[in-house]
C-alpha cells in the first residue's frame, strides 16, 4: 500500500479546554509513525484527547501541532487524519464498495478507474474481495471493521485515530483485528493513536502509552516502561483488566 512518509509527531502544547465541570490541561508528544495506546479510567478524557487531535474540540489556550505545523485553527476536514470508532461509521444503506469509496471522495460522484482500482485493492487487502455489493447490516462485526480499515487505506492519511475500535467484538475476533491493524501499520507507517480498555490489546499493539486520569496525562512513556509501573495502583488495576 506504500509507506506514508510524512507521518508526523503529534504534540499538544499547553492545551486547555473546559467541558462542563471538567478542566483539561494537556501536554504530550505522540511519536511519529508509532502506535500509541491511550488508557485510563472511564471519564479520564481519552475521547476528548482524540477530539482535540481530530479538531472536533478546539482548545481555549495552547496549540495542537503535527510536527512543526500548528493545526489548531484547522477544521477537522482540513487535518490529515482518519478516524475509526467502535461503530465504525459505516452508512447502512450504502454497499461495501461505496462505503470504502467515500474514503477517496466524500461525495457519491462516480470514481474514475484508478480510484475504483484503489478501492478494490483495499478490499482485497483486508480480506473482503467478493463482498463489494453487501450492505453493512448483513455483515458480521469483524467484517464491518474490515470495511472501516479498507476506507482508512484508501484515504492514505498519515494520522489514524481509533476510539476503542474493537470493543464490540468478541475476544477471538479482537485478536484478528489487532493483527490486521499491526500489518496495515507496518505497511503504511502512519502515526496511530488508539484508545483501549483492554490491557492485552495495549501490550500487543502499542509501543508507547499515554495514561490519563481526571483530565490529565499521568504517564507518557514506552509500553515496556508502562507495563513495569505496577507500583502505581491505577496502572496495576488497569493491567488486571
Ligand atoms: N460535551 C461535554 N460536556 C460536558 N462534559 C463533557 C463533554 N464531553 C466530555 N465531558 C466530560 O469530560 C470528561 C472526559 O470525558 P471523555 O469522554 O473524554 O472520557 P473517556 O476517558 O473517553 O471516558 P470513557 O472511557 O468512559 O469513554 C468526563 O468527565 C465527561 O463527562
Amino acid at each position: 500500500m506504500g509507506n506514508i512518509l510524512e507521518a508526523p509527531e503529534i504534540r499538544l502544547d499547553a492545551v486547555e479546554l473546559t467541558l462542563g465541570a471538567t478542566r483539561f490541561r494537556l501536554d504530550c508528544r505522540i511519536p511519529a509513525g508509532a502506535i500509541t495506546a491511550v488508557a485510563g479510567p472511564s471519564g479520564a478524557g481519552k475521547s476528548t484527547l482524540l477530539n482535540l487531535i481530530a479538531g472536533f474540540e478546539t482548545p481555549t489556550n495552547g496549540r495542537v501541532l503535527f510536527d512543526e505545523k500548528d493545526v489548531t485553527p484547522l477544521h477537522p476536514s482540513e487535518r490529515p487524519v482518519s478516524l475509526v470508532f467502535q461503530d465504525n461509521n459505516l452508512f447502512g444503506h450504502l454497499d461495501v464498495f461505496t462505503n470504502v469509496a467515500l474514503g477517496v471522495r466524500p461525495s457519491l460522484r462516480r470514481l474514475g478507474p484508478p480510484e475504483r482500482e484503489a478501492v478494490s485493492a483495499a478490499l482485497v487487502h483486508v480480506g473482503l474481495a467478493g463482498m463489494e455489493h453487501r450492505l453493512p447490516p448483513s455483515l458480521s462485526g469483524g467484517e464491518r471493521q474490515r470495511v472501516a480499515f479498507a476506507r482508512v487505506l484508501v484515504r492514505r492519511k498519515p494520522v489514524l485515530l481509533m476510539d476503542e475500535p474493537f470493543a464490540a467484538l468478541d475476544p477471538g475476533l479482537r485478536l484478528d483485528m489487532a493483527s490486521l491493524l499491526s500489518q496495515l501499520h507496518r505497511e503504511t507507517g502512519s502515526t496511530v493513536v488508539i484508545v483501549t480498555h483492554d490491557p492485552e490489546e495495549l501490550r500487543r499493539l502499542s509501543t508507547h502509552v499515554l495514561f490519563m486520569d481526571r483530565a490529565n496525562i499521568l504517564l507518557q512513556e514506552p509500553t515496556a516502561d508502562f507495563l513495569s509501573h505496577t507500583d502505581m495502583p491505577m496502572v496495576s488495576q488497569f493491567l488486571a483488566g
